[in-house]
């Protein structure tokens, strides 16, 4: 694919907007095919348009630190390099947004964000947050001078209470994780926006994925997620994206990804571009899975947390903001040596963190993603230490649940029924360990 230098007048005047109206470099340009016809998502994820001089329909890998020649729309990989602005330009299209930028992480993407902010400025978040996100923003009280206040963001009375015209960020996750609470964003965009005009809403979009939600359709300034999740959806690579529907917003964004040089590499650009195509297609067979094996787990018992599920305390606000409740559950045993056992005792769900992947995937947080936030904070913010989450991937969803089915009962977390079901057992009993559940386990 050829960066043309086109010397036409016409392109030397329009050199900044493509048809979609983006004041960005304009080559290449993936976008629709320009015959007014607005497109659903699931097609524009698919589509793309390069204008390569060899026609090839795979966006080539710019492999190269550096291009050659003065003043040229590149010149150094740092500052830009043509495989990353077609992913780029891909995503503005896809999450509806002016700018998106991409970088090596959904962490790197939430350090770009928080560069915005100065000693002696405030953020209002989350008590439920990503367990990397909160050691970020500790890190940042710690040493960046920036006050963070933790509030319970299901209760907009909590928030008020901490916001004030020293708000300069309010940092969201919906659902969150992995407590799977929701969290009213137009609500709160306004309620930080009125409190301080220059106030940025920042929405963490990774449980979702902009195919089933678009913060910056509900309020906020600016979105960001791990492209390592669903956008990617193998686990083969590590990505994160940030988008704003505000030009200078995202100048000042571009900033630090130029300075420090956390932009995504050519070929990590290309692999997130090959995993968008599919993710219409993943992110439906994955959610339809997880509503069965939510329905499944609450049937027998278990208090299940999922926002497909009619019993999740904030389904209709949830479903007031988003398309779909995604692939990611979580639920209690009410014993952490059974959570264990079930844990252990899955085949099909491997023992891993993250989520949004093909395969599914079983996790206990409080030991693993949520493992940097202290005990002593775990237990003040309400996160069970027994809580087990499920990511579910694309695999039949009848085998699922049998894996889940026998690793509940090697666990001793159910009792068979006199009817051949089996039931979830109150946890004084797990915790008595009740023999005649056990002697029935062993084997699935
Ligand atoms: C909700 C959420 N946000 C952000 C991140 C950070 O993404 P990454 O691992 O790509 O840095 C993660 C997981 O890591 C996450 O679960
Ligand atoms: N050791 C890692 C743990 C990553 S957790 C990844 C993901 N966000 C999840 O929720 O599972 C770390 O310390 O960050």
């Amino acid at each position: 694919m050829a960066a043309p230098v086109n010397p036409s007048p016409l392109n030397k005047a329009f050199k900044h907007l493509d048809i979609d109206g983006h004041d960005l470099p304009p080559s290449p340009a993936p976008s629709s095919p320009g015959n007014g016809k607005k497109y659903t998502l699931a097609t524009e994820l698919v589509y793309t348009e390069s204008n390569d001089q060899y026609n090839a329909s795979s966006v080539p890998i710019y492999q190269s630190a550096t291009f050659k020649g003065e003043g040229n729309e590149y010149d150094y990989t740092r500052s830009g390099n043509p495989t990353r602005t077609h992913l780029e330009r891909h995503l503005a299209k896809i999450m509806g947004a002016h700018r998106a930028l991409v970088v090596s992480s959904g962490m790197a993407a939430l350090d770009v964000i928080t560069r915005l902010l100065k000693p002696g400025d405030e953020v209002v978040t989350g008590d439920d947050l990503y367990g990397g996100t909160n050691r970020l923003l500790k890190f940042l009280t710690t040493h960046g001078g920036i006050i963070v206040h933790h509030v319970d963001t299901t209760n907009p009375a909590a928030v008020q209470a901490v916001l004030s015209p020293k708000t300069t960020m309010m940092l969201l996750e919906t659902p969150t994780n992995p407590l799977m609470k929701i969290v009213d964003i137009p609500t709160l965009s306004s309620a930080a926006h009125a409190a301080n005009p220059a106030a940025l809403v920042v929405v963490d979009n990774t449980m979702l994925s902009p195919y089933l939600q678009n913060p910056l359709d509900l309020g906020a300034d600016i979105v960001y997620e791990s492209g390592t999740k669903y956008l990617s959806g193998h686990h083969d690579v590590m990505a994160g994206v940030v988008a704003t529907n505000d030009p200078q917003l995202g100048d000042r964004l571009y900033f630090p990804i130029n300075a420090s040089g956390c932009g995504l590499s050519p070929f990590d650009s290309w692999l997130l571009l090959r995993g968008i195509k599919t993710l219409a297609v993943r992110m439906e067979k994955q959610q339809a899975n997880a509503q069965a094996i939510a329905e499944f787990l609450e049937g027998h018992g278990f208090k299940v947390r999922y926002p497909g599920l009619k019993s999740h305390p904030q389904y209709d606000l949830h479903w007031s903001q988003a398309r779909g409740a995604g692939a990611v559950m979580s639920f209690e045993t009410g014993s952490t040596a059974v959570s264990e056992r079930i844990v252990e005792a899955a085949r099909l769900f491997a023992i891993s963190v993250s989520f949004g992947c093909v395969n599914s995937l079983i996790s206990m947080p409080c030991r693993m993603s949520h493992a940097s936030i202290d005990a002593a904070t775990r237990k003040e913010r309400s996160l069970p230490e027994d809580i087990i989450r499920l990511c579910i991937g694309i695999e039949d969803v009848s085998d699922l649940i049998d894996d889940l089915q026998q690793a509940l009962v090697r666990a001793g977390a159910v009792r068979i029924t006199t009817e051949g079901g089996i039931q979830a057992l109150d946890s004084r009993d797990v915790e008595g360990g009740t023999a005649q559940t056990r002697q029935v386990t062993d084997e699935p």
